[in-house]
């Protein structure tokens, strides 16, 4: 019988709100706070991209102080820019870096340089950029010249928060209104946040329009919990018997909440107290508990709300009666690994019945979980995963880089060990 969880748990910040917090905090005018900053890896490498480009940011711990010299007082890096594993300092960065008046250069590690940037390059361009693959793959590295933008409207092929944020910051720098309009709507943090810093911006639908600012002003935030992180938590009560938990202070903004609503929907007994608004982000603490689960459907217009959190997902999934499905996700495939490689190749080591499809995968429930050595493809998301996996199985689960959760969650196994009591 495997341990139950018991407790109450803060999360660390929201990566997404930490990044967009580093970025406009450096091209705003005057003082940027960030409460509950998420210190992971991912967020680092932000921070170290921003200092490369002049300015001064004061970490100490979670709290962030950045000085910003306004939209034109970044200057120019010595050096190649390296985003680390930061899919999302890579993207929105380059939309800061086009709009500047010098050249520069960015890159990351191995997982970044096979992941596509020209979902980026092809709108940067159509606003005049000059950036370009410098392997000509359509991959980092990114070179950077500078140039004069002009606005464009752009009608997006992905409903991806990462090409929106970038095309819409490459916007302040830009000649006329320059408008986004996505297939689906994804996370709209960078729309909340341009707007508490006084960005001209107007959503209407799936269109989110901004206008060149003079200036956006320095801010005081206080980033909310990341739903990503207490996704591994709401998966482990929800299928460990016996377990009761409260998780705090979680964000649940309505382009994010995707795995509250399959949760439930597979039976998960998930109840939303106290909620109110912080930083102009809904917030509420999360009381899960041990459920019955069933198999559902995930597809359609709620995936880029729960993007992430497929992986575990698709572990819930595994621990349910009945057969789910997961389509529309072709997304997870240029993710830090290909997520439905990763999952379909780790799930079946560990006993479940899955085929992996072009864009999901189908996954027979109620299969009981025998351990198995994990193949992580030093993904953050597929290592926690199989970390709550492992207090499923009936054997020994081994994970090749356990310490890669450091991404996006460093206090991970600490969390883990609190909740089961250890
Ligand atoms: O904008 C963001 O902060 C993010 C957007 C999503 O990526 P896409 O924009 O590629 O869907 C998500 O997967 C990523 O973890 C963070
Ligand atoms: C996809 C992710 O992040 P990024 O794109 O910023 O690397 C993630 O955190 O799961």
């Amino acid at each position: 019988m495997p341990q139950s969880l018991h407790g109450r748990i803060r999360i660390p910040g929201d990566k997404s709100i930490s990044h967009r917090g580093i970025m406009l905090g450096s091209i705003a005018r005057g003082m940027t706070e960030l409460f509950g900053f998420l210190d992971g890896a991912d967020c680092r490498s932000s921070i170290a991209c921003f200092r490369q480009l002049g300015v001064d940011i004061i970490q100490d711990g979670d709290h962030i102080r950045i000085l910003g010299g306004g939209l034109h007082g970044l200057q120019q890096p010595k050096e190649i820019l390296n985003v680390g594993n930061s899919g999302t300092t890579a993207r929105l960065m380059s939309g800061i870096l086009a709009g500047q008046s010098f050249p520069s250069s960015l890159t990351g590690d191995a997982s970044i340089q096979r992941r596509p940037m020209t979902r980026i390059i092809d709108p940067l361009h159509a606003m005049g950029a000059r950036i370009r693959s410098r392997r000509d793959d359509g991959c980092a590295p990114l070179d950077i010249e500078p140039s004069a933008l002009r606005g464009i409207d752009y009608l997006s092929p992905l409903a991806s928060a990462q090409v929106k944020s970038s095309v819409l910051l490459a916007g302040l720098y830009a000649q006329g209104k320059t408008s986004v309009t996505e297939p689906a709507k994804s996370r709209d943090h960078s729309e909340r946040m341009l707007r508490a810093f006084g960005a001209d911006l107007i959503e209407d639908g799936l269109t989110v329009s901004i206008s060149p600012n003079p200036d956006l002003t320095g801010q005081k935030i206080h980033v909310p919990g990341d739903i990503s992180s207490a996704a591994y938590w709401i998966a482990a009560a929800s299928i460990i018997p016996g377990s009761e938990i409260i998780i705090e202070n979680v964000n649940i903004n309505p382009t994010r909440d995707g795995i509250l609503h399959i949760a439930r929907a597979m039976g998960a007994d998930i109840e939303e107290i106290n909620p109110h608004t912080v930083s102009q982000e809904p917030v509420a603490d999360l009381f899960v508990r041990s459920a019955e689960l069933h198999g559902t459907r995930v597809d359609g217009p709620i995936i880029p709300r729960l993007i992430d959190e497929i992986p575990v997902i698709a572990l819930m999934a595994a621990c349910a009666e009945g057969e789910t499905t997961i389509a529309d996700a072709h997304e997870l495939r240029v993710k830090e690994s290909d997520r439905i490689e990763s999952m379909v190749k780790n799930l079946s080591a560990m006993g479940v019945s899955v085929t992996g499809t072009d864009d999901g995968m189908v996954i027979c429930g109620g299969a009981s979980l025998r351990g198995a050595d994990i193949v992580t493809c030093h993904d953050h998301r597929i290592a926690m995963t199989f970390a709550v996996a492992s207090l499923l199985a009936d054997g020994p689960v081994h994970l090749d880089d356990p310490d890669c959760v450091s991404v996006s969650y460093p206090g991970f196994y600490r969390s883990l060990q609190l909740l089961l009591g250890q």
